[in-house]
Formats: structure tokens, C-alpha cells, sequence
């Protein structure tokens, strides 16, 4: 198949509703697929509720446009495929055990006794919403992906997205775990593993989820949603009756659990108690892809030819039809402003909006429409790709500076030759003043901690002006080589929104020991090898081993980073004599990395004949780090100037400083 014109990562409800819909417009759609048994459209128990899950304000538009939408929209599916939705408007029903304090429009403790026999005793009122029910999520995810395959979308199953390529805020590409696609445009529909590719602010939130089964023989007949406090029952038209769900933030914690399946059953027998006699039939789990204030994000992004679908959260069943019908109009060029109010862009500035930054200018509509003979692909093509960038930016991204001892890292020219970094500092003031005091230019953010928000790093990416500062993300938490080779690709993205377009640097930290923070040698390499493929400018932070360091130059790193001693321990250089023969073998920039305690420690590594120094602790954890930033960058610059100077040998005897011939003597 050739080039597609839309490219839909993500295989899950919204993914593929996207793309059918898409197809039938006339446009080539490919699917990425990770694990469709994974898509959080199987973990639901599919309920249609806008006004019973009490939705507000923009959200209940869009749930209720969405629900307006399902009729039609399931019934053309289930004509197209020939399989059941299991939509059913049965009417949902939300018993109280407490009713005195509701509003006068509750239902009197007869009356919800009458639409649900058999609830409770203890029910004493409660609200019915007779326009809203269920779909059956499961079905509905059958009958999309059989639809999505008979129209010709090429679903390609069991294929991760791994890293988007960019260039001036244009999608060039897809760096798969199968290689490499191109599209026209590009969906991000990946749930709660969207991060995974950009920084997105969605989270997985773990939701579980019982099947029971009413006997063949039952007296007792569920017919209505019964929405809880804390529980729904969905009873299907086959007789199966889902409970659901929990609502953990527990990351991607697999499996059921006691304690999820019995709060569960508790809820639920505690509401309508004859489930207690119903055959258990199944148990099940998923990742519900969260945003911060739990409303979906949908529409642009910061690249011109991707667009966002995606942080659902609970309402992704619900939200299908109106998803789809949004997003392919947006994709045609004409968006409808409801879509302003679930713009990525709203959490600039919240601290959630990790690593996505603004445009310097406005990006151009995302697409022209989807003309039904002029496929996509060719129509964006001639979209204009590129955007202006601050001009201080310009100044950093210029050809090397008269500077006749330069820092050269990756054909980047650096005056300062001391690199600093981001963590462990008092607040952001004083973070700020002492890189400044320092001189440094190129300063090292934990790409892991920026994007979940770690104590001390929450806003850390914004609370910098990169167009002053050159980013150097690193990969610090990863502890194997497949986890910093994702993270390195999460940090040129960061980078990238954040204005720095064409940085490519990434500090490669793969550190399986949390008692002395030792990196490994095999897995630094063999992520090396694989990012310097992708286009990296590799800085490794290695033991001080002269083989690895030359093997890694071999891989074609930018930099090798031995360590001085383990991370924040102030030990000093503790391995002289190795970091001598990596500098006296090295063709690229040593920089000595970790371990530095004071200036004379900083001095003397530079005047080893280190290219550069990396130090965070000494200054951060410094009685005064403003005042320590300072003494860090004249050291560093002492410690180069010495080297430079050459220093005298060292003799094992006096030399008097002036002859001890030619002198008067006293007689
Ligand atoms: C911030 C960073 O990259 C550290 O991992 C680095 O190795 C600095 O070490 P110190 O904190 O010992 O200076």
C-alpha cells in the first residue's frame, strides 16, 4: 500500500472510529495498532450518561451532541458490518440511598421502586434519564475495526508508534517498531499511551471491571442502568450484567485485585442485592487516558499536520460519534469552535502542559479540506511547513561564535564550558540566579521527571528561557536501554515545543543502581547505537572506562561523560588516571560528569584535560548556590586556562626560585 494521506495511532475506539470515518470521506487512512485487546474501549462498561454522570458546561455539549449522534451513527455501522452495537436507549437510573437533600425533581422512594424492582430497601429516591442508556463497548469495538477493514483502512496490528518526526512544527514522519511511515496528516488517538509520543498531560487511570450472569431461571430482571454512588450495572440485552468500575492512579498496574473486585461486588449487591445469587463470569482490567481536569483533548497540536484525539477518560464510549465527526472536520479545515474548549493549549501555564509550548506564532489551519478526487496526502504537502522562530533563539542556533577556545559539541559552538543542572535546587529563583552566576549555556533537564511532575520539577520546563539556554535532556530514571532510547525521543519533542527546533542533544543516562547511580555499560551502548541512528547528538554518561569510551565514540556520540564520582556524592575525581586516557584518546569532547564537590575538584578535572564539566549538587545543595554557581564557572574556566598554560612537571626535589650560585658571601 502506499503513502497513506491520514496515518491514526491508535487502535482503540477513537482511533478507529477516525479512520472509518475518514475512509468514507475518501481519504487513505493507515492504523497503528499497538495491542487492540489493550485499547481502553474493552475495559468500559459503555454507558451513554452526559446528565447522569453529572457533565458541565462545554462537556456536556459535547456528550450530549455525541449522544444526539448515536442513533444513526450505530445503526449505519451495524448496517455497513452486519454486527450488533448494542445500543440500547434502556434509560438509566441513579438510585440515592440519602434523597432528603436533593432537588425537588427526585423521584419519590415508590416511584424509583418502580422503574427498578427489587433495588434496595434502603434506596429512598433517586433520578431517571430516560434519553440515555448504553452501547455494548465491546461490539462497538468489533463492528468498528470490521467496518475500518471492509472500507480498506489497513489497520496494522501489533505496531507501536515510537517517535514522531518533526521539522519547524510539520510531522515528517513516523519512526515505528517496524520502521518507517509517512502520512499527509496525523492523528495522536493513543489513549492513555499517548505520552509515550508526545508530552501530552494524559495519565493511564486504571478502571476494573466485573461480568456477571443472570441465571436462565432467574425471577429478577434488570432493565435499567443503575448508576451509583460509587457503582454502575449495566445489564446487557444476553443477560450479562457489568459492574464497574474502579478509578485508580495506580500507572500501568496490571491485573485485577482483591480488593477492586470486592469493593465491586460490595457496591453492587449493596444497591440491588438479588446480584448476589448471579454466577461471577469474568473480571477484567484497562488504563482509562486521563487529563488533568478529565475532559478530552481534541483538535490542533503544536504541528501543523497532527492532530489531537485523545484523554477521554471514562466517557471515550460516549464520546465516539462526536469525536470522530470533530476531528475529520478539523482534519477538512473547518473546526468547530466547540473544539476550543478542549485545546491542548489550555494547559499552558497550569503546569500540566509538560513540555508543550507554545507557538511563538500561530500555527496555520492543520489541514485544507479533504477533497473527495485530491487525496490529503498531496493537498498538505503544499501546506507551508515552516514558522518563524524568536530571534534570540536565531542568535543560539548561529554559526560558531568568534570564540577561539570554543566548546564544540555536535558542530554547536559553546563558550562556557561548564554544563549544569536542574535538580535538587531550593526553588527556581535561586536555580535560575546561580546558572546565570555560573555562565553556563547548556543546562541538563530529567525529561522523566519534567513530564510526571516530580517533587521540585513541577513547571521546571517553562521556568527557564530557553532562547538563552541550550536544552539538554536527559534520561535520568531509566534504567534499561529501551526506556532511555523512548525517553530521548520524548526529549527532542520537548525540546522542540519548547522553540528549540533543531536540538537534538540528548544526555544518555541508563542507570540500573539505585545505590551508587552506576550506568550500564552495555545498555548506554547499545542505546547509543540506536540514537545516534535516530539523529541524536549522544552524550553518554559512562564509568570512566577508556574502552567503552572509545567504542562509544566508534557508535558515533557527540560526547563522552565519565563520571568524577557517583552522582551527588561531592567525592571529587576519584579516577584521575582513567579519565586521563579517555582524554588523551578521545577525537570528541570529554566532558567529566558527577561527583564534583568543589572548585579546586572543578579545576582539576579541567586542568586532566576535560573538555567540560557537568555539575549539579555542589552548586544546588551549596550554602549559597548563587555564590557557588559563580565559583563553578571561574574554576572551570581556571582549570581550561591552566590546561591550556601546561603546568610544570613534577620533580621529586626543591627547586630554589632564584640560583643558589653567583651569590655575595659574607667573607
Ligand atoms: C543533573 C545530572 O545530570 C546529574 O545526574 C549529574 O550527573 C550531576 O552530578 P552531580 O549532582 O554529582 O554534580
Amino acid at each position: 500500500m502506499g503513502q497513506a494521506d491520514v496515518l491514526v495511532v491508535g487502535g482503540g475506539i477513537i482511533g478507529l472510529a477516525i479512520a472509518t470515518e475518514l475512509r468514507q470521506q475518501g481519504a487513505n487512512v493507515t492504523v497503528l495498532s499497538r495491542d487492540f485487546k489493550a485499547a481502553a474501549g474493552h475495559a468500559a462498561a459503555g454507558m451513554l450518561a452526559p446528565s447522569a454522570e453529572g457533565l458541565t458546561g462545554s462537556m456536556l455539549e459535547l456528550s450530549q451532541r455525541s449522544l444526539a449522534l448515536y442513533p444513526d451513527w450505530s445503526r449505519k455501522l451495524e448496517e455497513l458490518t452486519g454486527q450488533d452495537t448494542g445500543y440500547w436507549p434502556s434509560g438509566i437510573l441513579t438510585p440515592l440511598f440519602d434523597s432528603a437533600s436533593a432537588s425537588p425533581t427526585v423521584l419519590s422512594q415508590a416511584a424509583v421502586h418502580y422503574y427498578q424492582p427489587d433495588l434496595s430497601a434502603d434506596v429512598t429516591g433517586g433520578y431517571w434519564y430516560p434519553e440515555e442508556g448504553q452501547a455494548d463497548n465491546r461490539a462497538l469495538l468489533k463492528a468498528l475495526r470490521i467496518a475500518a477493514q471492509e472500507l480498506g483502512v489497513d489497520i496494522q496490528e501489533g505496531v507501536s508508534a515510537e517517535a514522531f518526526l518533526q521539522q519547524n512544527h510539520h510531522v515528517t514522519g513516523i519512526l515505528t517498531t517496524h520502521g518507517h511511515q509517512q502520512a499527509g496528516h496525523y492523528v495522536l488517538a493513543a489513549g492513555a499511551w499517548s505520552r509515550d509520543l508526545l508530552p501530552v498531560p494524559v495519565k493511564p487511570r486504571k478502571g476494573q471491571l466485573v461480568a456477571l450472569l443472570t441465571p436462565p431461571d432467574s425471577p429478577y430482571a434488570l432493565k435499567r442502568v443503575l448508576y451509583g454512588e460509587h457503582i454502575y450495572i449495566v445489564p446487557r440485552k444476553d443477560g450479562r450484567v457489568i459492574l464497574g468500575a474502579t478509578d485508580e492512579d495506580v500507572g500501568f498496574a496490571p491485573h485485577n485485585t482483591a480488593m477492586g473486585v470486592a469493593q465491586l461486588l460490595n457496591e453492587a449487591t449493596r444497591l440491588y442485592p438479588p446480584l448476589a445469587d448471579f454466577p461471577l463470569q469474568e473480571c477484567w482490567w484497562g488504563y482509562r487516558p486521563v487529563t488533568p481536569d478529565e475532559a478530552p483533548i481534541l483538535g490542533t497540536s503544536p504541528c501543523n499536520n497532527l492532530t489531537l484525539a485523545t484523554g477521554h477518560h471514562r466517557n471515550g464510549v460516549l464520546l465516539t460519534p462526536v469525536t470522530a465527526k470533530l476531528i475529520v472536520e478539523a482534519i477538512q479545515g473547518q473546526p468547530d469552535p466547540l473544539l476550543d474548549a478542549f485545546d491542548w493549549e489550555r494547559f499552558i501555564g497550569t503546569g500540566d502542559a509538560v513540555g508543550m509550548a507554545h507557538h511563538p506564532t500561530p500555527a496555520p489551519p492543520i489541514s485544507p479540506a479533504l477533497p473527495a478526487v485530491d487525496p490529503l496526502g498531496c493537498a498538505s504537502s503544499t501546506q507551508p511547513t515552516s514558522f518563524p522562530i524568536p530571534t534570540t533563539m536565531q542568535t543560539l542556533s548561529a554559526p560558531p561564535v568568534t570564540d577561539d577556545d570554543a566548546l564544540v559539541i555536535a558542530g554547536r559552538s559553546f563558550s562556557s564550558r561548564l554544563m549544569t543542572g536542574t535538580g535538587k535546587f531550593d526553588n527556581f529563583e535561586t536555580m535560575r540566579s546561580s546558572l546565570a552566576a555560573s555562565g553556563s549555556e547548556i543546562v541538563t533537564v530529567a525529561v522523566r521527571r519534567v513530564q510526571t511532575n516530580a517533587p521540585g520539577h513541577e513547571g521546571l520546563a517553562q521556568a527557564i528561557d530557553w532562547t538563552k539556554i541550550w536544552m539538554l535532556p536527559n534520561t535520568a530514571g531509566c534504567t534499561s536501554a529501551d526506556e532511555a532510547i523512548r525517553v530521548a525521543r520524548l526529549g527532542r519533542e520537548m525540546a522542540k515545543l519548547l522553540g528549540q527546533e533543531d536540538n537534538n542533544f540528548v544526555k544518555l543516562e541508563v542507570i540500573p543502581d539505585a545505590k551508587y547511580l552506576l550506568p550500564d555499560p552495555i545498555g548506554t551502548l547499545r542505546a547509543a547505537e540506536q540514537l545516534v541512528k535516530e539523529g541524536f547528538a549522544v552524550l553518554p554518561y559512562v564509568n570512566a572506562d577508556p574502552i567503552l569510551a572509545k567504542y562509544l565514540e566508534e557508535a558515533g556520540c557527540a560526547t563522552v561523560m565519565p563520571l568524577g564520582s557517583p552522582i551527588g556524592s561531592g567525592q571529587g575525581v576519584r579516577n584521575a588516571a582513567n579519565i586521563q586516557i579517555i582524554v588523551e584518546n578521545a577525537k570528541i569532547p570529554v566532558v567529566v560528569d558527577a561527583g564534583i564537590g568543589s572548585p579546586s575538584e572543578a579545576a582539576e578535572s579541567m586542568e586532566l584535560g576535560a573538555d567540560a564539566l557537568l555539575i549539579n549538587t555542589a552548586i544546588a545543595k551549596a550554602q549559597d548556590p548563587i555564590k557557588m554557581g559563580r565559583a563553578m564557572g571561574l574554576a572551570t574556566e581556571a582549570g581550561r586556562l591552566a590546561y591550556l598554560a601546561g603546568r610544570i612537571p613534577i620533580k621529586a626535589y626543591a627547586s630554589a626560585s632564584s640560583p643558589l650560585t653567583g651569590t655575595i658571601t659574607g667573607q
